[in-house]
């Protein structure tokens, strides 16, 4: 990018706005496939998040602005030998830009929508975040709410309901790399290996796969999943990643399991700069210092690796060099993300980044990467540089009088001449119209054989309501939990693989009347033993759960039942942040009283911090207890009632 055409002027940017541009799926010619067009195996976007409560207390700026629908300029501060202070502009263009006004919806329909698509169709894709710790990867990618991975799945179910997929089914496995290593999350992290089948597809060995239909059996999974995964606290983040997370929605033949359709993974990399700067919270032991310098050594080691196989992948080689680490080499020298990076496979990659100044370095490095990344053949980065130049210029011009447009016209035009690299703006015709980034030749994916199913059965984008008439308003909402309709809830078991960890499963199917049909086998260990359920035990409580002889709940209503699953799924989550709180607040205690020990400091200074430990626990566990209190009283309602 030509960072010469960004240092002017630059109109603020309020959003994206992009749900009312994208094309309805309708049309064939018009399928709003960003991967399209020459290179459409990998796309890089970046996604900057607001600035936190924290930053704008300590009034910090923000150096990141978004410029346009693929432009992003960071305004490094700087200070010369004579100490005069001075801004340097860095512009970066990228497939997509997305403000911190973007939400998860408006990013997953650029970036893992289409991915959606076409698993459908029979391909493999791979959708990952990257960035410093704090920036945003988790939030993206797998927040409990409404992370990409929800959104991919809401739209994944609704499309095996269709009867042309009704023969697929989905499974989901969940693993991390941590050090080096990959371990089953949905199994008590059971040591996985990776190998190749005859097909060459990779195979992770003994990872535990489970049909799930539905966005909150999922959820339920995940969250199970995320309690073993492996985090930490560092100074730019409290609920660090430490490992790579992969979500993998596998569709395969429901007739036979071998049979392998598609697939999707969800990478939640580690912070990208961890093992330069690991923040305050994780030097205050030599022990943890040791300890998180080996890690950081060994996620950027594998973040390289994956950086190279990108590239490996967009340029066309032969030879991917899947054999660096372990992350594309798990284990035994097989790439585990190996199907995901060869032949039709589709990746798209989200850089995250912080806008605040004093992450100035690290978001510099981020988009740095992501530009090396995305580093393409020459003529498409001329293309790239052109758009820039574009949108940049449309910018300016917009408000400008003719005669400012023709001063400015000649003068950028003097500005490219003279670096050898003219632009002749006319021929785009800048001044009609703004690009939103599409290419015009965005055709559905491309000249590739499409199936019947995307051709005429999707509804127009404006209503939000891609996937048909099926679809749910808010694929997340509370109201669209299949376990809101209580009368649908059986307690049939049955095993749905041979392992002995899977010898009582509980099955849940749907009403007819909330559309979704079939049923979901989560494995009884992930519901006994999930973070929701390990609450403590009230048993002391003085609220009297106990059931009354009468069996007679036929009294009460559907509505009853539905509020109180509603209170119930309120109460877990409410238990579930508290326990996060619990498990920080021990951790920076633990941590502090080892590094004043360390550090030579006074038992007095351990004996204050122990007591305002056990006040902010104290106040923890009140207000775990008044929740859970408020929905056994629920419960003895309820037996009155009946
Ligand atoms: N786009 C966004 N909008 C609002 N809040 C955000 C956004 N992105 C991130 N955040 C908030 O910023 C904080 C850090 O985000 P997150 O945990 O996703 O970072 P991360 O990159 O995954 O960090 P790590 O690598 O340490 O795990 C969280 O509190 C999150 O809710």
């Amino acid at each position: 990018m030509d960072a010469s055409l960004a240092g002017r002027r630059i109109s603020p940017s309020h959003g994206r706005g992009r749900a009312s541009t994208l094309p309805t799926l309708s049309a064939r010619s018009r399928i709003p496939s960003p991967f399209v067009g020459a290179r459409p195996q990998i796309r890089v976007c970046v996604r900057k998040r607001p600035l936190s409560k924290k930053e704008l207390l300590r009034n910090e700026k923000d150096i990141a602005t978004v410029n346009g629908p693929r432009t992003i300029l960071i305004n490094e501060p700087k200070t010369k030998v004579d100490l005069t202070k001075y801004v340097e502009q860095h512009a970066f263009v990228f497939d997509d830009v997305f403000d911190y006004e973007a939400n998860n919806e408006e990013v997953y329909k650029r970036t893992a929508l289409p991915l959606v698509e076409y698993i459908f169709r029979g391909g493999k894709a791979t959708c990952f975040a990257y960035g410093q710790t704090g920036s945003g990867k988790t939030y993206t990618m797998l927040d409990d709410k409404q992370g990409l991975y929800v959104l991919a799945a809401r739209d994944i179910f609704n499309l095996l309901q269709r009867p042309e997929f009704n023969h697929l089914a989905a499974y989901i496995g969940f693993y991390e790399i941590y050090q080096g290593q990959l371990y089953d999350l949905l199994n008590q992290r059971k040591k996985l290996f990776a190998r190749e089948d005859g097909k060459k597809n990779v195979i992770i060995a003994g990872l535990q796969e489970y049909s799930i239909d539905n966005v909150d059996a999922l959820m339920q999974v995940f969250d199970y999943g995320n309690t073993v995964r492996s985090t930490g606290t560092t100074g730019a983040n409290a609920d660090s990643s430490r490992s790579h997370a992969i979500l993998q929605i596998v569709l395969k033949h429901k007739k036979n399991r071998k049979k392998f359709h598609g697939k999707l993974s969800f990478i939640d990399l580690a912070g990208s700069e961890r093992g330069a700067d690991r923040g305050d919270a994780d030097k205050q032991t030599r022990h943890a210092l040791y300890y998180v310098e080996m890690e950081g050594a060994e996620i950027n080691k594998s973040l390289l690796a994956l950086k190279e196989c990108i590239r490996a992948l967009d340029q066309d080689k032969r030879h991917t060099p899947f054999r660096q680490s372990k992350l594309t080499q798990a284990c035994c020298n097989i790439n585990v993300l190996k199907d995901s990076f060869v032949g039709n496979s589709r990746t798209c990659m989200i850089a995250t980044i912080s806008p605040n100044i004093s992450n100035s370095e690290h978001t510099l490095n981020t988009l740095r990467y992501a530009d090396r990344v995305k580093e393409l053949k020459s003529e498409r980065d001329r293309a790239d540089r052109v758009a820039a130049g574009l949108e940049l210029a449309a910018n300016e011009l917009r408000g400008l009088t003719d005669e400012q447009r023709q001063q400015y016209y000649s003068e950028a035009q003097a500005k490219l001449e003279a670096e050898g690299d003219y632009v002749n703006y006319e021929n785009y015709g800048v001044y009609d119209d703004v690009d939103e980034g599409y290419d015009d030749d965005d055709q559905v994916f491309g000249d590739e054989e499409v199936s019947d199913f995307f051709e005429e059965e999707f509804p127009s984008d404006e209503d939000h309501d891609l996937f048909g008439e099926e679809m749910p308003s808010d694929g997340i909402d509370d109201d669209d939990f299949i376990s809101d309709n209580p009368g649908a809830i059986s307690s049939s078991f049955e095993n749905d693989k041979d392992s002995s960890d899977m010898m009582s499963t509980l099955t849940i199917t749907e009403s007819p009347i909330s559309g979704r049909n079939t049923s979901t086998t989560i494995p009884s260990h992930i519901q006994a033993s999930s973070s929701y359920s390990s609450s403590p035990d009230y048993s002391s409580s003085a609220i009297n759960t106990s059931r009354p002889s009468d069996n007679s709940s036929h009294s009460i209503t559907h509505q009853e039942m539905e509020d109180f699953l509603k209170r119930h799924r309120q109460t877990l989550r409410d238990v579930s942040d508290t326990g996060k709180q619990e498990t920080k607040l021990l951790a920076n205690f633990t941590l502090g009283m080892n590094s004043n020990s360390d550090m030579g400091g006074t038992h007095e200074i351990t004996v204050g911090a122990f007591e305002q430990y056990l006040d902010e626990l104290d106040g923890l566990l009140e207000s775990k207890e008044r929740v859970i209190s408020e929905l056994r009283r629920k419960i003895t309602q309820l037996w009155r009632r009946s």
